[in-house]
């Protein structure tokens, strides 16, 4: 067996993976990126701030012009004799002061027109959304030399083209919250965040900026750049503040004084450097700031890179012949000893030591109540499984028409990518929600076709999602249609006919029915058994409810707490249920032929292992 990475024992603490608690979990972990990021940031921000203090006059002249660096000069001199480095220090400072004054006004300028105006709605929508759209057809160059050049160059300081910066510089960023937005306020939890009676003031704070601010972050970083370097454009042209050294004013004049033809390279490549090591400072601490905000990123560092494969298992154990194990007679799946843990702060060991064998044209039932680990199970065995979910043991094979045993783990990326839905496809759970709003069901499953079966001419294409459709019991007819224009049950049959689309010999379905009425329900899953029946694909199917199971499955699998606490034929499972755990679940619901379920009726949650 290709087994490997043994997982700690109780199996839910991740190595290196230290818990942090409190405010400290919402810090983004220390890593490489943040460390040089805060360093360059930090460090060019101190020779801003510090070194004009010590280096001196930037415009006392020495007698010597243009020289290279020396111990006297470390940068060298200007073409007049002014030392660089102390023109340097306080460049660095003056461009720093415009870079952030206008970062913090353009972005309190965007957030304040687009979030405000978008959650608003209404008048002052419209109202705002003109006003940034005027703003943003207004050409940004020219309306900024005009305003720069109004201003008498006497009158210009560091603030007046921080200024006239601000004015040219927000509305695009405006535009995009706006979009987003208007996105965000309509999605679930801030309804239902609005019907929980918040007020407008908290729902923006708390369900909509949160949400923002990695945009928002990034939107920060880039106006700092472009207003360093729309300053050093401005001063380029000798439209910056005359009495106030930035890094443009530095260029301007190495410029002016032809530093390149006389190749004084001291003179340009500082402050160049400056603004291209301050900007990739500022986007390497943004990286780090969408860790913060959105907590499916705060990984430990193992989780990291997953590749789906079985975590530290090498390409030979994971060949057919490094363990996976041996088929039994007519099986089409085997999955042995499976583990999968999510790498969290506090490692979740969500399958335990999974072991199944799914037969050709069998329908597996996987039962067990919410949270013990089926989708995980389920995504596991189909490779989509994401970090922090880690495969970190077992295998997991399929035993292909053609004889040939495919390990799934093993797969690389291309053949997983053919392996998926040619062989083994998955309806996922809400499946209803998973067809794309905009696009028809034609192309939607047309799309399916054209990727797998390059070489199908576009007629056959049409013909086989047609035939697929009818199989579902969907009118062909409706393969113009957008998802909206059916019913919740309609387009749960189509994802089952996408599901179809390849003659696929394993279909898993993550609880295809939920959300639907018991009698759609009944429909649809009658049609699966009389599909598996006509074309003897074998389903592995996910519910909660275990008797719709022994009435549908051969076998049956009851998961608890990761684990397979019961396997067994649904026949002997119904007649007599082993783990006291299955006849709880089976207790539990209500039946037609006595007044209530036994586990309704006694309350009992007793039961050897219930306690959590
Ligand atoms: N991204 C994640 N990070 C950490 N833990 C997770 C993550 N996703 C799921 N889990 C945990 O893994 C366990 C199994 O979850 P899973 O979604 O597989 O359960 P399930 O049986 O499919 O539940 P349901 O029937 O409600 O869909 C749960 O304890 C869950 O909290």
């Amino acid at each position: 067996m290709a087994t490997t990475t043994t997982p700690p024992p109780g199996g839910t603490t991740a190595p290196g993976a230290a818990p942090r608690s409190g405010w400290r979990a919402l810090l983004p972990g220390w890593s490489p990126r943040l460390g040089i990021g805060l360093g360059l940031v930090l460090a060019i921000g101190l020779f801003g701030l510090i070194g004009p203090l010590l280096l001196g006059d930037p415009d006392a002249i020495d007698n010597m012009g243009r020289t290279p660096p020396s111990a006297d000069h470390w940068l060298g001199t200007t073409q007049t004799g002014q030392d660089v480095l102390s023109q340097l220090a306080h460049a660095t400072r003056g461009s720093l002061q415009i870079g952030l004054a206008v970062g913090i006004g353009a972005t309190v300028l965007s957030a304040l027109f687009g979030v405000i105006g978008a959650y608003a709605g209404g008048a002052v929508d419209e109202s705002f959304s003109l006003f940034s759209n005027v703003m943003l057809v207004i050409p940004g160059l020219p309306l900024v030399i005009v305003i720069a050049g109004f201003v008498p160059r006497e009158q210009r300081g560091w603030w007046t083209l921080a200024v006239v910066l601000v004015i040219t510089g927000w509305a695009a960023a405006a535009r995009v919250l706006r979009a987003q937005t208007l996105s965000l306020r309509n999605r679930d939890y801030v309804l239902a965040a609005k019907v929980a009676g918040e007020r407008r003031r908290r729902i923006v704070t708390v369900e909509i900026l949160p949400n923002l601010l990695p945009l928002i972050a990034s939107q920060f970083v880039y106006a700092v750049i472009a207003a360093i370097l729309a300053e050093a454009g401005l001063s380029f042209l000798g439209l910056g503040a005359p009495n106030t050294h930035t890094l443009g004013s530095m260029l301007y004049f190495a410029q002016n004084g032809f530093a390149l033809q006389y190749e004084a390279w001291w003179w340009f490549v500082p402050p160049g450097l400056v603004i291209a090591l301050f900007g990739c400072g500022l986007s390497l601490i943004n990286f780090s700031l969408d860790e913060i905000i959105n907590p499916r990123l705060r990984l430990p560092k193992a989780a990291g890179s997953g590749t789906g494969a079985v975590a530290g298992r090498s390409t030979d154990e994971a060949g057919t012949g490094g363990g996976p194990a041996p088929r039994e007679p007519g099986a089409v799946l085997t999955v042995r000893s499976l583990d999968v843990v999510y790498r969290t702060a506090e490692p979740v060991h969500a399958v335990r030591d999974v072991s199944l064998t799914l037969r050709r044209g069998e329908i597996l039932g996987l039962a067990g109540e919410s949270g013990c680990g089926k989708t995980t199970l389920a995504y596991a065995v189909a490779r989509l499984h994401r970090p922090p979910a880690e495969v970190t043991a077992g295998s997991v094979v399929l035993h292909d028409r053609s004889g040939t045993d495919i390990d799934v783990l093993a797969l690389e990326k291309e053949d997983l990518r053919a392996f998926r839905w040619d062989k083994l496809s998955m309806v996922l759970q809400g499946a209803m929600n998973s067809l794309n709003p905009v696009i028809s069901i034609h192309e939607q499953l047309d799309d399916v076709l054209t990727t797998h079966r390059p070489g199908m001419s576009a007629a056959d294409r049409r013909a086989r999602c047609a035939e697929v459709l009818t199989l579902v019991g969907v009118d062909p007819a409706r393969l113009t249609a957008f998802p909206h224009e059916l019913s919740g049950g309609m387009r749960q049959r189509v994802m089952i006919a996408m599901a179809m689309l390849l003659d696929p010999q394993v279909m898993i379905m993550d609880e295809p029915t939920t959300a639907l009425d018991v009698v759609v329900q009944r429909g649809i899953l009658r049609e699966i058994i009389r599909l598996r029946d006509e074309l003897g694909f074998a389903v592995v199917l996910i519910t909660h409810d275990l008797p719709l199971l022994l009435e549908v499955s051969d076998h049956i699998a009851v998961m608890r707490d990761g684990e397979i606490v019961e396997y067994a034929p649904a026949a002997r499972m119904y007649r007599a249920p082993a783990h006291p755990y299955t006849r709880q679940l089976l207790d539990s619901f209500p039946s037609l032929t006595s007044a209530r379920g036994a586990f309704v009726r006694g309350g009992d949650t007793d039961v050897p292992g219930a306690a959590r």
